[in-house]
């Protein structure tokens, strides 16, 4: 299997819309807004003029997927989902890529998901030995045998009976030619947000980047075990369970989104900021400059070069070609794989003492390289901030680090991180410090967010995951 390099992997990106002339386009446009959430391949499905839906999907980049101007022209109707995806179960073929289309006697249906089901394997096995018959081995296709085998007539008291049944982290979208249905798991793990364009048209998707995209105003976050129904009367939301808890992924303000999104009223851009001034705070450090990491940490970068009244330099530049690097994911090679996306401008950092700003440690490749190259490049020394507090635990709500094994910060101190990545010190933002900086209106534990790849406070049972789970080496406490 080959997988991109990259440190973090993204985590699939969703967008609709419900009766506009040019839905296929709409989608398009809104799906490029989101590719940073997905590249291993694309699809669109419409609701066509005669109520049979038609996709068309793709390997690779929205652009290589829709390479021939047919293949969008021909998806015509006023309704359409799409999805980007990155997999987090299942194999990375085209037989995974979304939307699912299904062609059941009655109707044809599509589903398209963001996130990461923790029971579906249990399911999966139960669903086989009653007969069913999977098409692909992701877990989003388990919905659609969930609807399929419920009592009764009304599609969306089937819908809203499935997915109680489901757990772990959803936003899913489901087309049929009736109605557009969005729902939302009930903890919010992922975001999911509606918006509509002047000319009456719905649109529901994963970051408000993409409304923006389209030309549609926001109208409101999806809520926790939420499910909205959009259909020619208009837009009705309803909760599927009232046993809800908001604990949307903290990595969203850290690292996912794009910086011009807004989750539950917090733009991404200014809470990454305050995570770079509070570590500035936290961890002032000697130094001349202030070098962030592009892409993500540049934010957090600006934060605490503000904070700290240093100067915010641009000493280390991205290769923005680089990113489609398909090799095989052994170490030596991630290594080189880093090697082509990032370079240090030596004439900013020779002779320069640096606070060097990433977001986030995973394996520590990145790191390791970065401080490498800026003391060759002459940097008198590094010292290395990340504005989040140390990967600890696994993620199974939609994050790729379903691996304690991998994770640095699992198997090592911090002074033993230090030395093995070679900076003069290395310094996390504290959790208090994270949440505080994100700052979200809410009541509910952790203010609203999930932090558990930091503490192992996962806000659910692990379901499948569960037996398989391994401790961190350097876990502070025991978990039940
Ligand atoms: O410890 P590691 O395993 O190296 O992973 C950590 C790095 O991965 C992520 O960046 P990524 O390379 O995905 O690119 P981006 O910041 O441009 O999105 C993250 O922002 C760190 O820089
Ligand atoms: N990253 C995601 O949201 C992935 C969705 C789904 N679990 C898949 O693997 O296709
Ligand atoms: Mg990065």
């Amino acid at each position: 299997m080959s997988a991109e390099i990259k440190g973090l992997n993204e985590e699939c990106g969703i967008f609709g819309v419900w009766q506009d002339e040019h839905a296929a386009e709409r989608t398009y446009f809104g799906l490029h807004s989101l590719q940073h959430r997905g590249q291993e391949g694309a699809g669109i499905v419409t609701v066509q003029a005669n109520g049979r839906l038609l996709e068309h999907k793709g390997l690779g980049l929205l652009a290589d997927a829709f390479s021939k101007p047919e293949q969008l022209a021909q998806l015509t109707g006023p309704c359409a989902i799409g999805h980007v995806r990155y997999g987090t179960a299942g194999t990375h073929g085209i037989e995974n890529i979304q939307p699912f289309l299904f062609h059941f006697a009655q109707e044809d249906v599509a589903l398209a998901h963001n996130g990461n089901l923790t029971n579906a394997v249990s399911l999966r096995t139960e669903l086989e030995q009653d007969g069913a018959i999977f098409r692909t081995d992701s877990d989003t296709e388990v919905l659609m045998h969930l609807i399929q085998r419920q009592k009764g007539a009304d599609f969306k008291a089937r819908l809203k009976a499935s997915l109680r049944e489901i757990k772990g982290g959803f936003a899913y979208l489901v087309l049929t030619k009736n109605a557009l249905y969005a729902a939302l798991d009930p903890n919010g793990f992922r975001p999911l947000v509606v918006g509509r364009l002047d000319n009456g048209a719905y649109i529901v998707c994963s970051e408000t980047c993409a409304l923006d995209t389209v030309g549609a105003h926001f109208i409101r976050d999806v809520q926790p075990g939420e499910l909205i129904t959009i259909d020619d009367s208009g837009y009705h939301c309803e909760p599927f369970t009232t046993e809800t808890q908001l604990s949307i992924c903290s990595m969203e303000y850290i690292y996912f989104a794009r910086p011009d999104s807004t989750i539950y009223g917090v733009n991404i851009h200014q809470a990454r900021q305050r995570m770079g001034r509070r570590l500035a705070q936290e961890s002032p450090v000697d130094a001349d400059i202030v070098v962030g990491v592009p892409n993500s940490s540049l934010s957090a970068a600006s934060g605490y070069a503000l904070e700290s009244g240093l100067p915010d330099e641009l000493g280390l530049i991205k290769n923005q070609y680089s990113a489609r690097t398909f090799i095989q994911p052994t170490q030596e090679l991630r290594e080189q794989g880093v090697r082509m996306k990032l370079a240090a401008v030596k004439a900013v950092v020779a002779g320069k003492k640096v606070a060097l700003v990433d977001d986030s440690i995973v394996r520590g490749t990145t790191s390791n390289y970065i401080v490498r190259l800026l003391k060759e490049a002459g940097a008198k020394s590094v010292h290395l901030l990340i504005s989040s507090p140390p990967l600890k635990y696994p993620c199974f709500y939609g994050i790729d680090i379903e691996n304690t094994q991998e994770l640095m910060a699992a198997n090592y101190t911090i002074p033993e991180m230090c030395a093995k990545i070679g900076a003069d010190s290395l310094h996390f933002l504290s959790l208090e410090g994270l949440i505080d900086a994100i700052d979200l209106p809410s009541h509910e534990p952790n203010r609203g967010l999930c932090v558990a790849y930091f503490n192992g406070d996962y806000p659910t049972p692990l379901y499948d995951y569960a037996a398989t789970f391994k401790q961190p080496k350097t876990a502070t406490k025991v978990m039940q």
